[in-house]
């Protein structure tokens, strides 16, 4: 049974579904030395944002698979190390939306009325009215930074309150901030308008300290700021100061530089002007029972041998989309290992060809299928849907693709070329009923072969006897014929025979087959 370890708290619900398929290991609060320690037998980790996924873990983690993240946030796990291992990383990008944006909204709401520390104080026997006078939100300018999943829905709710909105993000159509009621400006005109600031993007090199003295001078005094996103997109020494001399109104955060965060950070020390809370964005019943089922659904199909649909250091695909690809990209898989086996590892190039309905789909999992194939007789089980585009680049293969949406023999086809400067090796595949795969032509001779686990290819002379002669030498060493076929493009020139093999080619045999008068060249495939 597979092993999973379970190293920051995931909902009940998440854990009984792995428990289906794996042992699951809860082990909360461990450091990265024991980590280290105890990585190398599991084959899938799951976590939040409290483990960090270092490189030095991801070196020690031999079996792992995959690392599953019950959230939106990867910038824990080192992701370029996880893949250039091989190990997926998936995590849940809608689970926690909405409990991350209704946060945002308590922050505004508590950081306009002051709700924190007027609580506090009544707690505290006061009754101190005058002090805790907030501002109305109704008509005052929202800036959203990053208007993704979170920030959208925090338009949609703020919209309704009557609140005008700016949104900064540079991968975002202006038609879909529009849709959402936002005016889409530059940085500059948000931080110069808007009374309150809200950030919703990921933390990057680019997006660290984006909020520093210098942006914040560029603020209203009264501006309020809140980022519910990524603790060091604000720089905290530089918002400290800001609040304490009143450049700034106030910041309510949920994320910090380090978290913990230190007991003795400044930020603690501020007063009504601060709202912090502990990371508790996505803390809702609702969003944890969201993230563990959706983390775990993928952990449990990883095992078992599916694709993740939430993966992001492969591509990601849609249910749907992916139903109807998974068959062609196991025959992209088995004719690039087809053609990987008949090149002999030296290619320089792949012509991936689409056909028919292959044509009209994405082609980025096929690519990465072929790529898999093509490079796992040299990678064994090293290479995976992960890092092949990547090994396949550092290897210098040039991919290059075509598409032909006319439809031939069949609903659709593939077409593999393998090129080297001294050769050039091509096969073709599709598909039948049943999304059964069949190899439709080696190096342009036409065949209909199932791939099967051992093979014997030839390319001979099309001459009386040569089949009965094979025949005679693979009886001769005990070895049972599955299935035979040749192909040929003329009477009498060039041909090859595909022969199926119930037991893997002795030593010593090929060896034989190549003395066979006529017999051009052989090759043993196991696919
Ligand atoms: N506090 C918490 O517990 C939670 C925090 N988060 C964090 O919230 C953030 C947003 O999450 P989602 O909305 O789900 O992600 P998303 O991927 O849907 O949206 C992020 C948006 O940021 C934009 N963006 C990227 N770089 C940008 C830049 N330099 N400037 C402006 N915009 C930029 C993207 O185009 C995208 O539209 C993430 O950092 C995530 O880790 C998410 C869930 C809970
Ligand atoms: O999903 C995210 O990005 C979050 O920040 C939530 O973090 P958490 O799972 O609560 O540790």
């Amino acid at each position: 049974m597979p092993k999973v370890l379970v190293s920051d708290p995931i909902e009940q619900v998440g854990l009984d579904l792995l428990a289906q398929v794996a042992q699951v290991d809860v082990k909360i609060g461990l450091s990265e030395e024991e980590l280290i320690k105890i990585i190398p037998e599991y084959d899938a980790l799951m976590i939040r944002s409290g483990t960090k996924v270092t490189k030095d873990v991801i070196e020690a983690a031999n079996q792992l698979k995959i690392i599953g993240r019950a959230g939106v946030g990867v910038d824990n796990v080192d992701v370029p190390a996880a893949t250039r291992k091989g190990i997926i990383v998936v995590n849940s990008p809608e689970g926690n939306t909405i409990a991350a944006a209704e946060h945002t909204l308590a922050m505004m709401l508590s950081l306009a009325r002051h709700i924190p520390d007027a609580n506090a104080a009544v707690k505290a026997g006061q009754w101190d009215r005058k002090r805790f006078t907030g501002v109305e939100i109704y008509k005052k300018t929202l800036g959203i930074i990053g208007l993704g999943k979170i920030g959208s829905h925090v338009a949609t709710v703020a919209r309704a309150m009557g609140m005008k909105l700016l949104a900064y993000d540079p991968y975002l159509s202006t038609e879909r901030a529009e849709q959402l009621g936002c005016r889409l400006v530059e940085l500059d005109v948000l931080f110069a308008e808007s009374d309150f600031i809200t950030l919703h993007l990921p933390k990057t090199p680019e997006t660290q300290h984006l909020i520093n003295a210098k942006t914040i001078a560029k603020m209203k005094p009264t501006a309020r700021i809140i980022n519910c996103a990524r603790g060091g997109i604000i720089d905290e020494v530089a918002l400290v100061e800001a609040l304490k001399s009143g450049r700034l109104a106030g910041a309510a955060l949920d994320v910090f530089e380090n978290e913990p965060l230190e007991a003795d950070s400044p930020l603690r020390s501020l007063g009504m002007e601060a709202i912090l809370t502990p990371h508790l964005g996505a803390s809702t019943e609702e969003a944890q029972v969201n993230v563990a089922i959706d983390v775990a659904e993928q952990i449990r199909d990883v095992l078992l041998g599916l694709p993740a649909r939430s993966a992001v250091n492969i591509p990601g695909l849609r249910p749907d989309v992916l139903e109807k690809l998974a068959p062609y990209m196991q025959l992209a898989e088995t004719l690039g290992n087809l053609v990987g086996q008949l090149a002999g590892g030296r290619v320089e190039s792949l012509e991936v060809r689409l056909q028919g309905e292959l044509a009209t789909n994405e082609s980025q999992p096929i690519v990465i299928a072929a790529l898999k194939g093509l490079l796992s007789p040299a990678l064994r089980e090293r290479v995976n849907y992960v890092n092949a585009g990547l090994e396949a680049k550092e290897r210098g293969i040039r991919v290059v693709e075509t598409r032909d949406e006319s439809q031939r023999d069949y609903a659709g086809s593939l077409t593999l070329i393998a090129k080297s400067p001294s050769m050039t090796r091509s096969v073709s595949g599709a598909l039948l009923s049943h999304n059964e795969l069949r190899i439709t032509s080696i190096d342009d001779f036409p065949i209909s072969v199932a791939p099967t686990r051992y093979m014997l290819l030839t390319l001979h002379r099309d001459m009386p006897g040569i089949i009965g002669k094979i025949g005679t030498q693979l009886g001769s060493f005990n070895v049972n014929i599955a299935s035979m076929q040749v192909g040929r493009k003329m009477v009498r020139g060039n041909a090859v025979m595909v022969i199926s093999l119930d037991d893997p080619l002795p030593e010593g045999l090929l060896e034989e087959i190549l003395k066979v008068p006529g017999i051009r060249d052989a090759y043993i495939v196991n696919l």
